[in-house]
């Protein structure tokens, strides 16, 4: 039988746990607030940042989002952040990617402030994830790696293939497998789309991370007997005239041989949000100086 990892129902764990750590919060005064900032009309987008404002209103964060004009000068964006980091409320600060061409990617990552930085893309963050001491883990990885936990997969000693290079996911899910903290431990490799012959790659593996951004690239046959298969891809294709919403992983052949593996949707998706209020609690009681019980 084939194990379909619950990602909504480890995702209500979480928020659980973080629902803990606002009362603690509060108790000592602090109210924690989480600015999200969006300069872009795409819906994928948009939706997101709602569900993210959404999540805050459930768990007690004190949820901020601020909209800049997609056509307005990179500039305003910029002191838009700015103005965020001087802000005592804020706690953790997020612009939802992808940005819009007019934005500079480097100098807005550098701009939000690293102790603010709750989806752990600046430079000095992403720095302290390879050196081995992450102030805050990026936000899929770590969903990632407690979607595993959750179905007692324990990488130590296991061949990991992740499938994609991205900075969001791809870089920072290989450092983490291949990490020697707890989820980590694993012989990773990185596969991409100059890799010769995926497929060779990917039956060795005994966990595949699939973030290619293709959709439903990997197929079972891609796959060994007994495979976890993590599926990170989020894309919408039409289907029998209809819009549906598809992983990079063909999840019907792709079960058949995994012993377990994450839906599309329900699956990666509510884990990374998850882990941004995870981020935002750590954030506020590191600002404030209080012990938050992170769950
Ligand atoms: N600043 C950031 N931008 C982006 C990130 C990020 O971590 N930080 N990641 C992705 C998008 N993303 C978060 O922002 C994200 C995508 C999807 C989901 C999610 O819950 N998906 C649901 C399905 C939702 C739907 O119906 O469309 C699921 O998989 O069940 C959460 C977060 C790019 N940008």
């Amino acid at each position: 039988m084939t194990d379909v990892i619950d990602g909504n129902a480890v995702a209500a764990d979480i928020r659980e746990g973080v629902t803990e750590c606002v009362d603690v919060l509060e108790d000592s005064g602090v109210r924690p607030g989480l600015a999200t900032v969006l300069m872009s009309d795409d819906p994928a987008s948009e939706t997101y940042v709602s569900m993210k404002q959404r999540d805050c209103e459930e768990v007690g964060i004190e949820g901020i989002h601020v909209d800049v004009d997609n056509d307005a000068p990179a500039q305003e964006l910029y002191d838009t952040i700015e103005s965020l980091n001087d802000d005592d409320a804020v706690h953790g600060v997020l612009v939802q990617k992808p940005f819009v061409d007019q934005v500079d990617e480097r100098r807005v990552l550098r701009t939000i402030d690293p102790v603010k930085d709750v989806d752990a893309f600046h430079p000095e963050n992403v720095g302290r994830l390879v050196a081995g001491d992450p102030l805050f883990k990026p936000c899929t990885p770590h969903g990632i790696q407690r979607l595993l936990a959750a179905a007692d997969v324990d990488p130590e000693g296991k061949e990991a293939v992740v499938v994609g290079r991205s900075d969001i996911v791809g870089k920072p899910m290989a450092n983490m497998l291949f990490g020697r903290d707890e989820g980590g431990n694993a012989t990773t490799t990185v596969c991409h789309s100059r890799t010769a012959d995926l497929a060779e790659h990917t039956r060795r593996a005994d966990i595949v991370v699939a973030a290619a951004g293709v959709p439903e690239f990997i197929t079972g046959d891609m796959l060994s007997e007994g495979a976890v298969v993590v599926d990170v891809g989020i894309n919408r294709v039409e289907r029998n005239g209809e819009s549906t919403l598809v992983g990079d992983v063909a999840f019907e052949s792709a079960k058949e041989k995994a012993s377990a593996i994450t839906p599309v949707p329900g699956g990666v998706g509510p884990m990374t949000r998850a882990m941004l209020l995870y981020n935002t609690v750590k954030a506020a009681g590191l600002e404030a100086d209080v012990d938050v019980p992170l769950p």
